[in-house]
């Protein structure tokens, strides 16, 4: 691929576009918010407006509802040879995609795995897709062209792709990622009403269950709608789990011993089906997060002390997995737990432990 073309330059669009920047692509962005497409330019993203003759690929990565009807609109006017889009649902771009009237053989749908729970260019990182699941859809048409330049696209982004049909996608999209954004939300609209006194001893709990609820309410309104059913099924037997824990509770609560007992051992019984499908959810790269030991390190909060950590941690020859942050604002210290290989996180917290830092046990 020598040249694209980026549709819609907000998060995700720009976090492309600045990946495909940086492998030497050259990059169109275009989008109907102008402000967004120079802010895009301006982080080094590409350069604005539509090209003069077709690109290699067009990346369309607007809100889904638009993506069909945009692409049958751009290969009339012939932007690209070969188009992909990067929508969180898959079956309704290609419905309406046809239902438009576009050639789905110059057309693979796309959806990369990873994201943020901001908008716009200003929250895009050319680092993004690392190491990220990205899905690929193709239909039956679906051109060896269309194929190998959305392949040749999640490989210069550093992802890694798998390949499902629009509903083995979008069923599963709504398990991993749908459902779990509405029972965020639903935990984090109790805090709305709730008293000042409480919500401000939050902890990393409520930080993590709930970071996903900061989403922009316009993009998952289109998401939810877009893959309803799935979502509701997923939902429905969650609510069959939390009507289980509520009667549990309230059991362990009342006055007959019997149903204490029988409200606990439901109580534990769920909490151990936590425990074993939260150890299914792959780490980095898709390896398996359990296998992983985490040194916590107290940082204090100083611009440079996270890179200092990542040095002294690699002068020691220990590759860092995965990084998980505990960011307080206010505090003068912060929690940073390491991810790394059990083998080494002794030898990593006994190094870090004599060269000054104060490792946590
Ligand atoms: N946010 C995430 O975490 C995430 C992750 C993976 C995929 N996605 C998908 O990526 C797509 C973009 O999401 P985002 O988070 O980058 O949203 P965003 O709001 O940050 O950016 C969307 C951009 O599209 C522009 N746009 C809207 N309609 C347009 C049109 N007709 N023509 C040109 N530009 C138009 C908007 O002005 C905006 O700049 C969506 O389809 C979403 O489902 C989002
Ligand atoms: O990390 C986040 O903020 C996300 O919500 C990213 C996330 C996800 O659910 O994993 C959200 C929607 C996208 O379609 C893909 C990725």
């Amino acid at each position: 691929m020598r040249s694209a073309l980026v549709v819609g330059t907000g998060l995700i669009g720009t976090s492309i576009a600045l990946a495909l920047t940086r492998r030497g692509i050259d990059v169109h962005l275009s989008d109907t918010d102008e402000g967004a497409a120079r802010t895009a330019a301006s982080l080094g993203a590409g350069h604005t407006g539509r090209p003069a003759q077709p690109v290699d690929l067009c990346i369309l990565a607007v809100p889904p509802a638009r993506i069909g009807a945009m692409l049958a609109q751009a290969q009339r006017e012939e932007w690209s040879r070969v188009y992909t889009d990067v929508g969180s649902v898959k079956a309704l771009v290609h419905t309406s995609a046809e239902d438009a009237g576009a050639d789905l053989s110059r057309f693979i749908g796309g959806h990369p795995l990873a994201g943020r729970e901001r908008s716009g260019p200003l929250a895009a990182r050319w680092d993004l897709f690392e190491g990220r699941p990205w899905v690929l859809t193709p239909g039956a048409t679906t051109s060896r062209d269309a194929l190998n330049q959305a392949l040749e696209l999640v490989s210069l982004c550093g992802a890694v792709p798998v390949v499902m049909d629009t509903d083995e996608h979008d069923h599963a999209v709504a398990l991993i990622s749908h459902a779990p954004h509405l029972v965020a939300a639903l935990m984090a609209a109790r805090l709305e009403g709730a008293r000042e006194e409480s919500v401000r001893i939050s902890g990393t709990g409520i930080r993590d269950l709930t970071r996903i609820a900061g989403g922009a309410p316009e993009l998952w309104e289109d998401i939810l709608a877009a893959n309803a059913p799935a979502i509701a099924e997923v939902l429905a037997a969650y609510a069959t789990d939390l009507t289980a824990a509520v009667d549990a509770l309230r059991a362990v609560a009342g006055p007959d011993a019997e149903a204490a007992k029988r409200g606990a051992a439901n109580l534990a019984d769920l909490l151990r089906r936590g425990n074993a499908g939260q150890a299914r959810i792959p780490g980095k790269h898709g390896t398996a997060s359990a296998s992983y030991t985490a040194v916590p390190v107290l940082i204090s909060d100083r611009p440079g002390e996270l890179a200092r950590l990542f040095a002294a941690a690699g002068s020691v020859g220990v590759n860092i997995e995965d990084v998980r942050i505990d960011h307080s604002p206010g505090r003068e210290a912060g929690l940073v737990e390491l991810l790394v290989d059990p083998t080494v996180s002794d030898r990593l917290a006994a190094d870090l432990a004599a060269s000054g830092w104060t490792v946590q046990s």
